[in-house]
């Protein structure tokens, strides 16, 4: 206490800067002799508790929101472990709504239009990304790049996805599937038919069919399926908070070992495809597509540089740089990151309410035995997908019924007028969301029912406004055609292939649970 007060007391701040403050040194004396450390702490705890309750109102302002928030940290706790019916009351009190937790302030948007806003507000938001992504994916990684420069790299990568390209690389999902649904079949036999998690599986099936995809088969068996076996360390480093650095032996730290392993392997595959392309080689896989679209950017430079009169009909449709191995890897590892969670999600809803629905099941067979003229051994080509109407509502309708992302989180980069009344400050996060959109019965009606006729018969395919499943705007989903053609590839063939019965829970309707299942061969 002495101490404390001796120190308060320095003859210097006595002399010179406190007295225009205070009136005496006698009535300084006496505040400072009553303090102890106890009562500091308090006073400083208690200033602590009313600025952070006084930031969140100002914050705040007129969104809608709980009027106090739980000091400090908000409702952390619920956030850690979230429920699905606690986002729905969020989406239920309002257009906008809010929470803070510790110093963040989050705002949700709820409605089709409000959602839309941010989406297309590029000059306000950008895509905010969990602090363990930026240790994953590498700070220089492209995904982080905002505006011109981010729209300027997504267009070198657009041509990757076109519809030309992708029939290129559909023969690598046929192969997946195949060696795939092999293993399912053997695995269950082995388990004696008994109803077994099978998300797991889905996971493996959707990284080993990414990787085919992307890298081909520059990429050994093995390693593929050590990119499958790993990949859950990825994800699982990918917590809401995380210590600054990396703690050896944590999770963030087994997730950052994973994701140079996978980004050494795709590394290595990009020096192979190089040479490959070089030599002629013929384009197998999004690598190819891309190491040869950067070749022949380069050849095309090389000839204008010499003054060469160059053909338009030669020049290639976007002009590219060159990459590096690591940079090509890097991005190509953006891809698996960003699609591994959606898509598992999507094939486990798929199959489980497929196996709950045998009449649409039955009626997707059909379809695809048809397309096939009767034989079920036709590998997938685009011709055939594009005959598949009623798969592709299936697959639209599992998409629309159960969004693998429910809600997409921005940051707001500058103070951002959302509404008249509303403007959301810098620094604080907003979350738009699609499920109310996919769920709107003025667009949807029935929208709790899993109707796929709604994509044939009705105006489903109308309301693209309310179709925010990819999101929307500048960051929209690059891989968005691929993914609808490999889950209706996925579940024709499976439908030829196997049957498959699931043994539902009380919460599988509503919430992802561990799909048991079990699969037997079609005779
Ligand atoms: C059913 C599967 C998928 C769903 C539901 C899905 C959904 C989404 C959503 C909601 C976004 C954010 C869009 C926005 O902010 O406007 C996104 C971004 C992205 N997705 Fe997907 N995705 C899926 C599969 C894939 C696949 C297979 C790939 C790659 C081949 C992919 C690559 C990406 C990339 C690179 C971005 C970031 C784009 C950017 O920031 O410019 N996604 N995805």
């Amino acid at each position: 206490m002495a101490q404390i007060n001796g120190s308060f007391v320095s003859p210097s701040a006595d002399a010179t800067v406190i007295p225009q403050f205070i009136a005496s040194a006698g009535f300084l004396n006496s505040v400072l002799d009553g303090l102890t450390v106890w009562k500091v702490l308090g006073t400083l705890f208690l200033a602590a508790v009313i600025y952070d309750q006084l930031k969140y109102h100002y914050l705040k302002g007129n969104i809608v929101g709980p009027v106090y928030k739980i000091p400090f940290m908000g409702p952390f706790l619920q956030s850690v472990n979230p429920k699905f019916t606690e986002y729905k009351a969020k989406w239920d009190s309002g257009e906008l709504s809010c929470v803070s937790v510790f110093h963040k302030f989050v705002v949700i948007a709820s409605t089709r239009d409000m959602s839309r806003k941010i989406f297309n507000s590029p000059t306000y938001v950008k895509p905010c990304v969990v602090d363990a992504a930026h240790k994953l994916l590498g700070k220089t990684n492209w995904v982080f790049l905002d505006g011109k420069a981010h729209v300027d790299y997504r267009k070198g990568l657009n041509g990757l996805f076109t519809r030309q390209a992708l029939t290129t690389y559909l023969p690598r999902v046929d192969e997946v599937l195949t060696q795939f649904y092999d293993r399912f079949l053997e695995k269950s036999a082995s388990l004696d038919h008994k109803p077994t998690p099978w998300m797991g599986d889905f996971r493996e099936l959707m990284t080993a069919l990414s990787c085919r995809t992307f890298v081909g088969y520059h990429m050994s068996d093995e390693i593929v399926q050590k990119v499958a076996d790993d990949y859950y360390l990825i994800t699982a480093a990918l917590e809401l908070v995380n210590f600054p650095i990396i703690i050896p032996y944590t999770k963030t730290w087994y997730g950052k070992k994973a994701a140079d392993m996978v980004m050494d392997e795709f590394a290595k595959c990009a020096a192979k495809s190089r040479a490959n392309m070089a030599a002629g080689g013929e384009v197998t896989c999004i690598m190819d597509a891309w190491i040869k679209a950067q070749q022949d950017s380069a050849k095309y430079r090389e000839k204008v540089a010499k003054g060469i009169e160059v053909d338009s009909s030669e020049k290639p449709a976007q002009v590219l740089r060159d990459f590096s191995d690591f940079e090509i890897a890097q991005t190509l590892f953006t891809f698996l990151f960003a699609s591994q969670d959606a898509t598992s999600s999507a094939a486990t809803w798929l199959f489980q309410l497929m196996a709950d629905r045998p009449e649409i099941l039955d009626k997707v067979r059909e379809e695809n035995l048809k397309v096939r003229n009767g034989d079920r051994n036709v590998p997938i080509s685009m011709e055939l997908l594009d005959n598949l109407p009623y798969t592709r509502a299936v697959v639209k309708e599992t998409l629309r019924y159960r969004p693998p992302v429910i809600m997409v989180p921005y940051l707001v980069k500058k103070d951002f007028p959302i509404t008249d009344k509303i403007t959301v400050s810098k620094g604080s996060m907003i979350i738009p969301s699609v499920w109310p959109a996919t769920h709107d019965e003025e667009a949807y009606p029935n929208a709790d029912s899993f109707e796929p006729e709604r994509w044939i018969t009705g105006d489903a395919e109308q309301q693209s406004k309310n179709w925010l499943v990819f999101g929307t705007g500048p960051h929209y989903c690059l891989g968005q055609t691929y993914a609808q053609l490999a889950l209706m590839a996925m579940i024709g063939k499976a439908s030829l292939e196997m049957d498959w019965k699931h043994t539902p829970t009380p919460l599988s309707e509503d919430i992802k649970d561990d799909c048991l299942l079990e699969f037997r061969p079609r005779p």
